[in-house]
């Protein structure tokens, strides 16, 4: 398994007739993590969906390594192999009746020895912290649980890139720092990592590259410039995360110096402490 860079070129695609995105564009670059922002309704899952090769776009293409995606069978089911959505709600996607076989269905299905399968299924169960659950009936399980346990069926695919739609929606904070744990893993691993969140100082402090979907396209940058973009941010119904607002309003009492965009608490203290941030 190795990081494989994944894009969309200037998709437009949309339900009944209706565009929900318009020739909006998306790189991945490979191990780069990205961070997709977006009002509700704005297509975020859509294009996640469309990354995944779950729904065809009228035009444009997406791309993995450059290559554009085929939507035949053969091209579909290769490129699955390779990339991997776990969806926002775990119930759309958990099927089986207990963990084990839910975790085991893609890898069995894909035909590999039952070791190797058992193998799989063992090693996501333990990335995702959720060993002690594997014979518990799906039903029985917290929403936070099953979340975790439908993530692990796409980490036991062994996907090069994971597309993971709202992955801390529901969880408690420590859940929360769990998830990010189990996602740090997976890079040291080689699987790149795209996820999509409301939670805009979530984004500023952990993407290498943010998108913001609005008006049915994407606005993709560095977190600190796209993030500090007020305008753009009203018109995505978000809010400059509360690292650079209050930054900004530290630099207006003259406390801090302009220019510091802190991306999180460690950065602003050092800003305070120091002068400013580097
Ligand atoms: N299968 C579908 N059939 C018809 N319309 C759909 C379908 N899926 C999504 N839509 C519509 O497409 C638009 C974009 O939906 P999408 O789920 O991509 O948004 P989102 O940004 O992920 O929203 P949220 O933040 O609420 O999860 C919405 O208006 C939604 O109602």
């Amino acid at each position: 398994m190795s990081h494989r860079s994944l894009a969309a070129r200037a998709i437009t695609v949309g339900y009944d007739g209706r565009d929900v995105l318009r020739g909006a564009s998306l790189d991945v670059p490979a191990g780069r993590r990205t961070a997709i922002l977006g009002a509700n309704g704005s297509g975020k899952t859509t294009l996640l969906r469309c990354l995944a090769g779950a729904v065809t776009p009228a035009s444009g293409a997406v791309e993995l390594d450059g290559e554009a995606l085929r939507h035949t069978r053969s091209g579909l089911r290769a490129h699955r192999q390779e990339v991997q959505l776990v969806l926002q709600d775990p119930d759309d996607q958990l099927f089986s009746a207990d963990v084990y076989r839910d975790v085991a269905y893609g890898p069995a299905n894909l035909g590999l020895p039952a070791a190797e399968v058992r193998e799989r299924v063992e090693s996501a169960l333990t990335l995702l912290g959720i060993d002690g659950l594997s014979r518990r009936p799906v039903h029985q399980l917290s929403y936070g649980e099953r979340k975790r346990v439908a993530t692990a069926g796409a980490v036991a695919m062994r996907p090069c890139v994971l597309l993971l739609d709202e992955p801390t929606a529901g969880l408690d904070p420590r859940a929360e720092v769990e998830m990010f744990d189990a996602v740090s893993r997976l890079e040291s691993a080689h699987t790149t990592v795209v996820l999509s969140t409301h939670d805009v100082a979530l984004a500023l402090d952990w993407a290498h590259s943010v998108a913001v979907v609005v008006d049915g396209t994407v606005v993709q940058g560095d977190p600190v410039t796209v993030l500090s973009d007020a305008e753009l941010l009203a018109r995505a119904r978000l809010h400059v995360p509360w690292p650079l607002a209050l930054a900004a309003e530290l630099a207006a009492d003259g406390v801090l110096p302009p220019d510091v965009r802190p991306r999180n608490a460690a950065e602003l203290r050092r800003a305070l402490t120091a002068g400013r941030v580097q």
